[in-house]
């Protein structure tokens, strides 16, 4: 057994890429093995006897798992033995070479070419398996009263382990047979989409061992089924931005279209949600609470997990423990919120700016060129007779700006000279415009159109009032039209789809759900054209476009 630290010995010079042998690492019950991949090296690991689980994913016996970018841990409840072993370097699709990212990328350093690894006996693996089983009789008692089912809320300081807690949950939510919808808050991540996206998907079947979450549903073949999202754009990675004016719209649209799918689906209504949340929210900033409190009524949240952070679980459970919860039936079955806290896992890693970019990068390329590492994984499940590299074929196209109708968030606080700022060209109109345009049919969100998201923040709500000095959602939209001739600052930058038509008014645009993205490649101010890569051929569907100008970061020579 290692301990942590020990083996991280220092890069050397003249023996940059040495590959390591592979090595075996036996793990007693209750016990978890955490590594770390470099962006542009893989490992390879092998379950060789026993059980395992990666975040709560079952490992399948003797079949070889490839991680690249990654920081993980693989549990074991009754021992096993696994095999790890340096894979090859990747770095035609990523463009990162080994040794890029944060420096210090791994060179063969620990087992199997891991940047670093260690065996750890410490791990809150029990207390959140017991949530899980908690969860489950919640489902049970909710659906012998009728009720729906825990809406669960996942809040602490960034990297405390939130997202590692809602995999874990989602897994073992799927292995007892639940359809658990998962939603993501977090603009700085994409779960099964690019970043900048919030995004709730059901999870019927298993989480991709090697993809975590996925960064986009491959049209490719795939080692698990690919789930659909529902997406909605954020372009921006602070959700406090501008008081949150931008940021709370979106998700109230997101919480209507989640309950919507709730009511209609009996597995997802049994089953529940698990909603993770950036951790920015957590950290006592401003504008914080309110948006907990607004997450909270919107999602009408009846479990709130707390990771990592004394205070927020102090708070909560002064604000809300045991307090009705916003569901509409609340009342008549009695249902009341509870907090709960919950260690951090001392394997959580501080992810590094280079790092979080380089994850993001990854997400987009993952999004436009199919996966870069190839996986190992599949070629068990008899999808090919050796690994797969799933490669998309994405399509570049030229468009004429003036065709296309481009919109970008202007907020007010942000300096009007440099963004033209035009407070006459805000749209108006009516907040709740149920959105998606002609191709709204796509939103599952077949809720009562007459239903109105709560923004009454009410439940504990003692700052509530707090937010009164945000604008009323859709009495002022910061959405404006991008003028011509087309700025050059388009290149690199993402261009989101919507579902709504290109002169639809702008909360209908805030609102609408995003078909898909399109990567600006390059702009011709002077002729007035746009290059754009799509994930697909054909042509570039007539919709409102969303600018992501400041988020996602830009990703430089994604085309050649
Ligand atoms: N037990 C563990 N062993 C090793 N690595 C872990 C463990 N738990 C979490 N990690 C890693 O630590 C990092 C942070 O965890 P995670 O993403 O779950 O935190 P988070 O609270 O969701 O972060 P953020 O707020 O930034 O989204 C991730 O790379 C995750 O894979």
């Amino acid at each position: 057994m290692s301990l942590p630290g020990l083996e991280l010995t220092q890069p050397t010079a003249d023996r940059p890429f040495a590959a390591a042998p592979p090595t075996q690492i036996s793990l007693s019950q209750g016990t978890e093995w955490r590594f770390e991949v470099a962006f542009g090296t893989t490992v390879r690991v092998k379950l060789l006897a026993g059980t395992a689980e990666l975040f709560g994913t079952e490992l399948a016996p003797s079949q070889t798992y490839t991680f690249s970018g990654t920081k993980a841990a693989i549990y074991t409840w009754h021992g096993c033995t696994l095999e790890v072993n340096a894979g090859d370097a990747v770095s035609s699709l990523d463009g990162f070479l080994p040794g890029e990212v944060n420096g210090s990328a791994a060179r063969g350093l620990s087992a199997g070419g891991c940047q670093s690894e260690y065996t750890a006996e410490e791990t809150p693996m029990v207390e959140y398996a017991n949530v899980h089983f908690a969860l489950e009789e919640m489902r049970q008692q909710a659906k012998a009263a009728g009720r729906d089912g825990p809406r669960v809320l996942i809040l602490g300081p960034e990297d405390a382990g939130k997202t590692s807690l809602a995999k874990i949950l989602t897994a073992y939510g799927v292995k007892s047979g639940r359809q658990p919808i998962v939603v993501n808050l977090d603009p700085s991540e994409g779960m099964l989409s690019v970043p900048g996206t919030l995004t709730a998907t059901a999870f019927r079947n298993m989480i991709d061992i090697e993809q975590g979450w996925g960064s986009s549903p491959m049209s490719g073949p795939s080692p698990v089924p690919v789930k659909l999202p529902l997406v909605y754009f954020y372009p921006s990675q602070n959700p406090l931005e501008a008081d949150g004016m931008i940021y709370r719209p979106i998700v109230s649209r997101l919480a209507l279209s989640v309950m919507g799918r709730m009511a209609e689906d009996e597995d997802s209504r049994e089953t529940g949600i698990i909603v993770d949340t950036p951790g920015i929210l957590s950290q006592g900033k401003a504008g914080g609470l309110q948006m907990i409190n607004h997450i909270i009524t919107e999602f009408s949240i009846s479990t709130i997990l707390v990771i990592g952070s004394e205070r927020l679980y102090s708070t909560m459970v002064k604000d809300y423990d045991n307090k009705p919860t916003s569901s509409a039936s609340a009342v008549a079955t009695d249902e009341r919120i509870s907090v709960v806290k919950l260690s951090k896992s001392g394997g959580c890693v501080d992810r590094d700016v280079g790092f979080m970019k380089a994850v993001r990068e990854s997400q987009i390329r993952t999004y436009f060129f199919g996966n870069s590492v190839p996986s190992t994984a599949s070629s068990a499940l008899s999808l090919s007779a050796t690994s797969t590299l799933v490669t998309l074929s994405p399509h570049a196209t030229q468009l004429d700006f003036n065709s296309l109708a481009i919109y970008n968030y202007i907020p007010p606080t942000v300096d009007e000279d440099e963004d033209e700022y035009d407070p006459s060209q805000l749209g108006t109109g009516d907040p709740f415009f149920t959105g998606g345009g002609e191709g709204g049919g796509v939103d599952p969100s077949s809720h009562d159109p007459n239903q109105q998201p709560s923004h009454s923040d009410e439940p504990g709500s003692t700052e509530a009032t707090a937010s009164s000095s945000a604008p009323i959602d859709g009495l002022s939209v910061p959405l404006k039209k991008v003028p011509g001739p087309a700025p050059s600052l388009l290149a690199n930058t993402l261009l989101a789809i919507t579902h709504a038509p290109p002169n639809a008014p702008a909360p209908a645009i805030r609102d609408a759900s995003i078909m898909g993205f399109l990567y600006v490649a390059d702009v011709d101010g002077e002729k007035g054209k746009v290059r754009v890569l799509a994930p697909i051929g054909g042509r570039v569907p007539s919709r409102a476009l969303v600018w992501g100008k400041k988020w996602p970061d830009e990703v430089v020579g994604l085309v050649g």
